[in-house]
């Protein structure tokens, strides 16, 4: 079927068909955020990987999605689908796109997760303008609780953003940014969980290091960081105010965050995310020169 429908309205998400072109974490992250969030049928979702078979039976199993091995069939999904998404390592991309430039038809549209790869360099690699929708997610996109940056080529008509839209705010939140910020989305909220998974391993292994138990630090670790991160969104109070509202004069947490100071915490952090920032432009530095003639 055709993206727009004969009054021009976006279809309902689940008559569309989908096709995964890669088929790791993020993939399964979009999946199972959408299967959950009952917005696609899984006999409409069709993935593929480069050559890992054992990888698509447990992705069929779970889901029960369409999977193949077989370059012809994978070939008739791309052909089939109606959003083709771009799952695949930002050093694959290059090739996938190329390949796809023969493939793709007008009334498809491609929506990418790559960190790093612009519009404009997709274009190239397509040689063609067609709908594309560029997005930052993240893994949390799996229960529902995904942060995703968007920006749209300009062939993208409101159909296409209403579509796009609607699938990634099925499973979090979501914000349409200008391009040009998307390295930034990347290195704050694309690259975040696992900045926060960082910082709980630490808390974990010095919960045990202090005699805890490995579940007890765990199972405390988690709580705490749920509650803060509920505290910050439910009461609208800022993190620094809260902060403050932890730590009495002289007690525990100031010397906790003295100690995290002599450490430069917080420049650690502000200088990581601008460097994941930076290495996203980077990386699409480098599939665009691969791109150009
Ligand atoms: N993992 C994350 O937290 C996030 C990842 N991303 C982006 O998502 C993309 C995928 O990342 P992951 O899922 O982590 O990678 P992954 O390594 O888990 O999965 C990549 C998939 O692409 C497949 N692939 C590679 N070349 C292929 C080809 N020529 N034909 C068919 N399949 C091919 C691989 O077989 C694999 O299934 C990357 O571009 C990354 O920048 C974006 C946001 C968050
Ligand atoms: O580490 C990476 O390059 C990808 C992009 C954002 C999260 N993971």
């Amino acid at each position: 079927m055709s993206i727009l429908s004969s009054s021009g309205q976006a279809p309902v998400i689940g008559s569309l068909r989908l096709c995964f072109y890669g088929a790791g974490s993020m993939a399964e992250a979009v999946v199972r955020g959408l299967i959950n969030q009952e917005l696609a049928e899984p006999s409409r979702i069709a993935m593929f990987n480069r050559s890992n078979a054992e990888r698509l039976a447990e992705l069929q199993s779970k889901y029960n999605v369409r999977v193949s091995s077989a370059p012809e069939d994978q070939l008739g999904m791309l052909r089939d689908a109606d959003v083709i998404f771009l799952t695949m390592k930002p050093k694959d991309a290059a090739e996938a796109l190329r390949k796809l430039g023969s493939i793709v038809r007008p009334n498809q549209v491609l929506v990418s997760v790559v960190a790093g790869l612009s519009l404009h360099t997709m274009e190239l690699l397509l040689g063609q303008k067609m709908p594309i929708v560029r997005t930052m997610p993240n893994t949390s996109s799996t229960i529902g609780l995904g942060a995703t940056g968007v920006s749209f080529s300009a062939a993208c008509t409101e159909s296409h953003r209403q579509i796009a839209l609607t699938m990634f705010e099925a499973f979090g939140l979501t914000t349409v940014v200008e391009e040009a910020m998307l390295d930034a989305v990347t290195g704050l909220s694309g690259s975040g969980p696992a900045y926060i998974y960082y910082m709980m391993e630490a808390m974990m292994r010095a919960g045990e290091e202090l005699g805890l138990s490995a579940s007890a630090s765990r199972d405390l670790t988690i709580q705490t960081v749920l509650g803060a991160a509920h505290m910050v969104k439910s009461t609208g109070e800022t993190p620094a105010d809260l902060r403050r509202k932890v730590t009495s004069p002289n007690g525990t947490t100031q010397a906790a965050i003295e100690t995290m100071n002599q450490h430069e915490f917080t420049e650690g952090v502000i200088r990581a995310i601008k460097r994941a920032s930076e290495r996203a432009a980077e990386m699409g530095a480098e599939i665009e020169r691969s791109a150009l003639p």
